[in-house]
């Protein structure tokens, strides 16, 4: 299994896809890991050399104890990317995913090619993320779990696909409580807004029309708004939209990615 060291702590990751293609990072939301993207995966694999990395703190990387940031987790995603041999790549992220590609498209604007976002935001509430940090540190995931649940996935989803649901609560209630508090703290302290202007690199906003965690109409839009030249794609989906909407995800990553 692929880990890699960055300050001590070992982040893992995996590479699938065609071995000749471009590189294509795909990275997840907190709450989940790199299985997110499954649904996904065979859509994109002929095409592109997939790098998923588990994101510090969740499902095979280290949950070291305390806060993290945004520009360190940017700087796991960079140091997993030199240990796996891309020098430069295109970046996909879900969420805090794409809280960390903007983070990179800013900090080393030469190696991001191209950044898709996907249901995420440049500012979320600092006080509700400090209540949902302070509650996870003190009774763990399971006292999150309905509230998170709530803003990841449609009550449709959860009717039409209850196994899938289920895995991802299996997975959200698994998760280490000190490694979601710590993606938590970069979430609440993160200050893109105001600087998210500065990206140069060409950008596709994806976003929901069942996103109730990070809606359209003021994430989305703003990012539309702020980010030179950007593209938008609405797809019918909620907040884990490679779950609910994996084809018209691909579709429009691929064509994003390919002119
Ligand atoms: O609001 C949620 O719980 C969902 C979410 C916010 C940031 C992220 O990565 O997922």
């Amino acid at each position: 299994m692929p880990f890699t060291s960055v300050k001590g702590a070992e982040i893992y990751w995996k590479m699938d896809g065609r071995e000749d293609a471009p590189v294509l990072v795909l990275l997840n939301s907190i709450g989940s890991d790199m299985d997110l993207w499954d649904p996904v995966l065979p859509l994109l694999r002929d095409d592109y050399r997939l790098l998923r990395i588990d994101t510090r703190g969740h499902g095979a990387s280290a949950a070291e104890p305390g806060d993290y940031s945004l520009s360190l987790l940017a700087e796991d995603v960079l140091t997993v990317a030199r240990a796996a041999g891309a020098g430069t790549f295109a970046l996909a992220g879900v969420s805090l995913g794409g809280m960390i590609g903007m983070e990179l498209a800013l900090s080393q604007p030469a190696v991001l090619e191209k950044l898709v976002l996907v249901c995420t935001s440049a500012t979320m509430d600092a006080a509700s993320w400090d209540a949902r940090i302070a509650t996870v540190r003190g009774q763990g995931m399971i006292a999150i779990a309905e509230m998170a649940m709530g803003r990841f996935l449609s009550p449709q989803f959860k009717a039409d696909e209850p196994g899938a649901w289920d895995a991802v609560l299996r997975g959200l209630v698994s998760s280490d409580a000190e490694g979601y508090a710590g993606c938590g703290a970069a979430i609440r302290d993160m200050d893109l807004k105001d600087r998210i202007a500065g990206i140069a690199c060409p950008t596709l906003v994806v976003t929901g029309t069942r996103d109730t965690s990070t809606p359209m109409e003021v994430h989305g839009e703003y990012l539309l708004a702020t980010i030179p030249g950007a593209e938008s794609l609405v797809l019918e989906a909620a907040h884990l939209a490679p779950l609910e909407a994996p084809e018209a995800l691909a579709q429009g990553m691929t064509t994003f990615l390919e002119n």
